[in-house]
């Protein structure tokens, strides 16, 4: 949409589609988001935490149907089948309009119908992005303005004809009369739709409230619709996280890092280094914005303004600065209470207490043998609450991006760290990226490894034949001699006896030192048929508490494992069909023949 008109034209066809009580322009400033907060503890949606020990800071209870994004009912409603590729779920647009306006019909009776202006980015960055979501969920309004850059500001924007993208959110659960609402109402499984259609870039969600099912900036506007913009544009839009990485000499780069949900990126992004004189600050810890200037090189900036963390596994010991950030301010969603009103999660420091309320608030005791937060239980808080935020975190101009790290969850087979032998080979790396599916979706297949492309495979509004296409085309547009390295990552390999052999978190920042200094040409490597890989002396391995044997089962290549892999890509590059980049299979092919040729 392009002018105010369009935007008023379209609030009220809503309105007369979805029948609120009543409209809230969202200004975003502080007196309206305090009487949001007093609103929702009045109704019971909200409880309010004890102010002694974490002010200012609200727990929500999700329904149990309604706890992570649901890849099953979220869609890809291209004009084309073709467009929606292989790895999305695909309706007919104007079908699913038909069935999701049928849905909308008087979903908001009985509520508040509440339109947030917002931008994706620093407001005058040139890739930033307006959107409008309207949603009948206060639940979502306060986690947005968390999240996202909201208010007044965007509107006047608008008003001046700066294009916006719209997307229109129900929680699906009109109130009826004399019925008291329930404290998370949303719709069953079956009618949850998280509906996309790329070609007008339009957004409706229907039926939950969750994270990002429901907050529309993010996976659906910031993800899944700038992914395919940035197609059609020349960029691209990444579930990345971004940091700053300072060495003593006090030089600092900018890398980025793709790990699929609930694999680390808000971790690694605020981590803090074990080893002496080298600093660790945020940009951001999901997604990452990526641009080519006009020099050739690749800069990157983070669209949110918050973060939404996964606060299961959260402590002082694993990851103190989010710790910090959460200490005030912050909402938490399916965390388990204490008695005296604080929150509490399995891996926390604190010790399990005698008594909990669970997150569905059931009583909870040593007796019960279940986890008492919910493993995708998340805190939403702002970024400047961070006490390692850059400086530089909303530039417009972006940080220049040194180096690209990939990952997930492989308990075999992928070592430690290697660095692609080039652009192609690093795409390549991305494209045959897996993971263990993790609590961040709703799925019955939690612990198996699927393949997902740079971590977007539940993000990428197109098809995903096209989108590995664009990433080598990016490369091949930008100045060789600036281009990122790239870097695929595996803190989770596993020994026999199913433990992490590699300690992670703050340890990481060995590997984020051996990646700066290979970018430099200081740091020597292996030639193996991988890629490059740490020889012993290169990476800093100073008092360390792993054991050799695990040490070197860590940087191990198994190549009868990487045959086994090979075979496996071949057949995912099948799903994927003819529109599998051809200089993938090339590296594929000759990662196969290095292997073959290998002499240990
Ligand atoms: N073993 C191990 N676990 C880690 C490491 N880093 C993170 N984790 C665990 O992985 C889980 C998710 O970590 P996050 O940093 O929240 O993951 P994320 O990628 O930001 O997740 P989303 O917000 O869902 O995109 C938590 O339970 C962490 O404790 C690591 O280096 N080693
Ligand atoms: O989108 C969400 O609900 C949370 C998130 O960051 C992810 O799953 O990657
Ligand atoms: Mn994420």
């Amino acid at each position: 949409m392009q002018s105010f008109s369009e935007l008023e034209k379209w609030v009220d066809e809503v309105k007369n589609l979805c029948q609120p009580d009543s409209i809230h322009f969202v200004t975003g400033d502080k007196a309206e988001e305090k009487s949001f907060f007093e609103e929702l503890v009045r109704d019971q949606k909200a409880i309010q935490l004890n102010p002694l020990l974490r002010p200012n800071s609200y727990a929500f209870f999700s329904d149990p149907s309604d706890v992570a994004r649901v890849e099953k009912r979220t869609f890809i409603a291209s004009n084309k089948k073709e467009d929606a590729g292989p790895t999305n779920n695909w309706i007919e647009p104007q079908k699913l309009k038909k069935i999701m306006t049928k849905l909308y019909k008087g979903s908001m009776k009985g509520r508040t119908m509440y339109v947030i202006p917002y931008v994706m980015g620093p407001i005058d960055a040139p890739i930033s992005k307006i959107g409008i979501e309207i949603t009948d969920s206060l639940y979502v309004v306060v986690n947005m303005i968390k999240m996202t850059r909201t208010g007044t500001q965007v509107l006047d924007k608008i008003k001046n004809e700066t294009p916006f993208y719209i997307g229109l959110h129900s929680i699906g659960a009109p109130k009826k009369n004399g019925v008291i609402d329930s404290m998370w109402p949303c719709a069953k499984m079956q009618k949850k739709y998280i509906a996309h259609f790329p070609d007008e870039k339009l957004i409706w969600s229907y039926g939950s409230g969750y994270g990002g099912n429901a907050l529309l900036g993010k996976k659906c506007l910031a993800l899944r619709i700038a992914s395919k913009i940035a197609y059609d544009e020349g960029w691209m839009a990444e579930h990345m996280l971004i940091l700053k990485l300072t060495n003593p000499d006090l030089e600092s780069k900018y890398i980025l890092g793709a790990f699929p949900s609930a694999c680390g990126k808000t971790n690694l992004s605020m981590l803090i280094p074990t080893i002496p004189g080298w600093k660790v600050e945020t940009i951001g810890d999901d997604i990452a914005w990526i641009w080519m200037k006009e020099d050739g090189k690749l800069y990157a900036i983070n669209p949110e303004k918050g973060f939404f963390g996964v606060a299961k596994g959260t402590s002082y010991r694993s990851n103190p600065n989010a710790m910090k950030a959460i200490e005030k301010n912050t909402i938490f969603t399916n965390v388990a209470l204490t008695d005296d009103l604080d929150v509490w999660w399995e891996g926390i420091d604190k010790e399990k207490p005698k008594h909990l309320k669970d997150w569905q608030l059931h009583n909870y005791d040593i007796s019960c043998t279940y986890p008492a937060a919910h493993p995708n239980s998340r805190f939403t808080v702002e970024a400047t609450e961070s006490p390692v935020l850059a400086n530089e975190w909303e530039d417009p101009n972006g940080v220049l991006i040194s180096a690209i790290l990939i990952g997930g969850r492989r308990p075999s087979t992928i070592p430690l760290v290697h660095e692609a032998l080039s652009w192609k080979h690093g795409v390549f790396m991305g494209s045959m990226m897996g993971s263990e599916i993790t609590a961040a979706t709703i799925s019955d297949q939690i612990g198996m490894v699927r393949r997902d492309p740079f971590a977007m495979l539940p993000f990428i509004g197109y098809h995903v034949g096209d989108y590995l296409q664009h990433w080598i085309d990016m490369g091949q547009k930008a100045n060789q001699e600036f281009l990122p390295k790239i870097y695929y990552v595996n803190w989770f390999r596993k020994n026999d006896d199913g433990q992490f052999m590699w300690p992670g978190f703050g340890e990481n920042s060995r590997v984020l030192k051996w990646i700066f200094e290979r970018v430099d040409q200081k740091a020597s490597a292996k030639l193996t048929p991988i890629g490059y890989v740490p020889d012993r002396d290169s990476i800093d391995l100073s008092n360390l508490d792993v054991s050799e044997k695990d040490i070197e089962a860590l940087t191990e290549i198994d190549v009868n494992l990487w045959f086994d892999e090979v075979k496996s890509i071949r057949a995912y590059y099948k799903t994927i069909g003819n529109k599998c980049p051809i200089d993938l299979v090339n590296e594929l092919n000759q990662l196969e023949f290095r292997l073959k040729n290998y002499v240990q």
